[in-house]
């Protein structure tokens, strides 16, 4: 039977570990950091999971802005939104949760952010600092992913990874954080997804699975071997006339029958997902205290 890899006591610990750095920083005149959001639209999971962002910016000290807007809004009128939030010195950190609406170009908001304000990860140019292994912010997910893995003590170095999915937000970024050079890395590492022939065969060797392709179930005891380590980064809502809420959250992976064959397995929900509210504080907190972009000297 395999250990759980709690993520939602991890993210409790590194948010208490922040709260405590935070109020360090500010009682000796550190700026306090300040994030911003913008959301799009009225999906319901996008609502909880920018909710539970800001919730958790007030849980370790930090200011936040939810700015929304009705799904009918214009890029243009978005774009001018992210240029005032680049342009007002006390933020810190923006997102622009997604997915946005079809009519807006994800790439062009995206680039918008400045490189420095972008603590989700997304801009190309932290895109490529992080591929160059140069100070930059990584996104969330695979850097909650990361943190997990290191709070575990799960070996890494020369394991074989299985990543499924090559989402520039998820699976890329794992699969270059898991072969880099030093801990948690070193990993051997195959980028799996929907054109690879024979998915099974390759997640059979795997030492450590990263599941990130948003099907609901989809990694089954059959597909793993025995001893690895699972982490499931799928979150989806499926409908369910028994549960209080109308449904309930499953992630990529068969939990229970995995569960019995590998060494280490994240949950659904209290796995992944909170770790990357987590690493998103832990960023914006390196942004207020100008650790990978330094902050203008204030002039007198
Ligand atoms: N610009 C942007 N940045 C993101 O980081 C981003 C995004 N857009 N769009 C969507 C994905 C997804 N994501 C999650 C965050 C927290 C949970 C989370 O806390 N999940 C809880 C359960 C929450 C629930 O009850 O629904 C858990 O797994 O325990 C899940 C998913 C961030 N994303």
């Amino acid at each position: 039977m395999a250990q759980i890899l709690d993520g939602k006591l991890t993210s409790k610990k590194l948010k208490e570990q922040i709260a405590v750095e935070v109020a360090d920083w500010v009682a000796n005149g550190g700026k306090k950091p300040h994030l911003a959001a913008i959301l799009v639209g009225s999906d319901g999971a996008s609502q909880t999971y920018v909710a539970s962002k800001v919730k958790a910016c007030g849980m370790v000290g930090f200011d936040s802005t939810l700015r929304t807007f009705d799904e009918t809004v214009s890029e243009e009128e978005l774009l001018a939104e992210v240029e005032s939030i680049n342009a007002n010195p006390d933020i810190d950190g923006l997102i622009v949760q997604l997915p946005l609406p079809k009519h807006i170009s994800v790439e062009k908001v995206t680039q918008r952010i400045l490189p420095e304000k972008d603590v989700d990860g997304f801009h190309p140019v932290n895109v490529g600092r992080m591929v160059k292994n140069e100070p930059a912010y990584i996104a969330a997910t695979p850097f909650g992913i990361m943190k997990l893995l290191e709070e575990y003590k799960v070996e890494t170095s020369g394991k074989h990874c299985v990543v499924i999915g090559r989402s520039d937000i998820v699976g890329t970024p794992m699969s270059i954080l898991l072969s880099r050079k030093g801990y948690p890395g070193d990993c051997t590492v195959t980028l799996t997804h929907s054109r690879t022939k024979d998915l099974a065969y390759h997640t059979r060797q795997a030492d450590i699975i990263v599941a990130a392709l948003g099907w609901p179930e989809f990694l089954k005891a059959d597909m793993v071997k025995e001893g690895a380590v699972i982490i499931d980064v799928g979150i989806t809502r499926v409908e369910d006339a028994n549960s209080k809420r109308g449904y309930v959250l499953k992630g990529d992976v068969k939990f229970d029958e995995v569960a019995e064959k590998s060494s280490f397995i994240t949950p659904v929900p209290g796995g992944v997902g909170p770790m990357t509210i987590a690493s998103l504080l832990y960023n914006t907190f390196l942004s207020a205290k100008g650790e990978i972009y330094p902050k203008q000297e204030a002039k007198l």
